[in-house]
């Protein structure tokens, strides 16, 4: 189960907490207790989309960036939970870079602070979502995901455990199937 759906609006940044966090924790719970083992399901992995504004601060868009802490916080507290092999669930985190979708297209200063100065750092950096799409199909042909993240950028995806998202090495997952560390 992937949780995707998200906004980026600073104007109307309650909105913004109701889906970007709120809907978010919803979809989990509600996947979860389909999915657990130990409740009559056959386990899976849920992944929750953040973004590269989830593992670092900045000044256009502070809330849409606190939205994507909050899931940040919530997915690596959940993927500690001990009982987790008995549930059969995973949970993991991918964190694009900017990615060229209609997001990207509708800001403007009132939905992200200075976006006027930013235009060319946004269409320089982004990257079209096959990128994404093929970072997920690596994280899903790993063996176990259970509190990985995955960076994508525009020219390399980086796997990491969430505890190290700050400074952690990372693996090549051509290399290891469960080596992010
Ligand atoms: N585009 C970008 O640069 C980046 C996007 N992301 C994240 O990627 C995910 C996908 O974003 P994009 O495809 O770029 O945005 P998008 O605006 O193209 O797609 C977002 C999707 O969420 C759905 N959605 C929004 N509010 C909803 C609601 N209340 N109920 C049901 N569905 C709702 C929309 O219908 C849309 O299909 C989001 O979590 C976003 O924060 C992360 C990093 C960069
Ligand atoms: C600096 C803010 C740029 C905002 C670009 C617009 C939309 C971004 C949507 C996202 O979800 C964020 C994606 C990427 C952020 C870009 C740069 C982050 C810099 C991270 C770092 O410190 O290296």
């Amino acid at each position: 189960m992937i949780n995707n759906a998200a906004i980026m609006n600073e104007a109307r940044w309650e909105l913004m907490i109701d889906i970007n966090v709120k809907s978010l924790i919803w979809g989990t719970e509600m996947a979860a207790s389909h999915m657990r083992k130990d409740k009559g399901g056959r386990g899976g992995r849920i992944i929750n989309i953040i973004s590269a504004l989830g593992l670092t601060t900045n000044f256009p868009s502070p809330i849409y960036s606190a939205t994507k802490h909050a899931v940040r916080a919530y997915t690596s507290s959940l993927a500690q939970e001990p009982t987790l092999p008995q549930q059969g669930i995973e949970y993991a985190l991918i964190a694009p870079d900017i990615v060229d979708t209609p997001l990207i297209r509708a800001l403007d200063n009132s939905r992200m602070h200075h976006h006027d100065q930013l235009k060319d750092f946004i269409r320089d950096k982004q990257m079209e979502p096959h990128i994404v799409a093929e970072g997920l199909l690596q994280l899903l042909h790993l063996d176990n995901i259970n509190g990985a993240v995955l960076s994508v950028e525009k020219e390399r995806k980086t796997f990491r455990h969430v505890e190290n998202v700050d400074d952690g090495p990372t693996f090549d997952p051509s290399k290891s199937a469960a080596g992010y560390v």
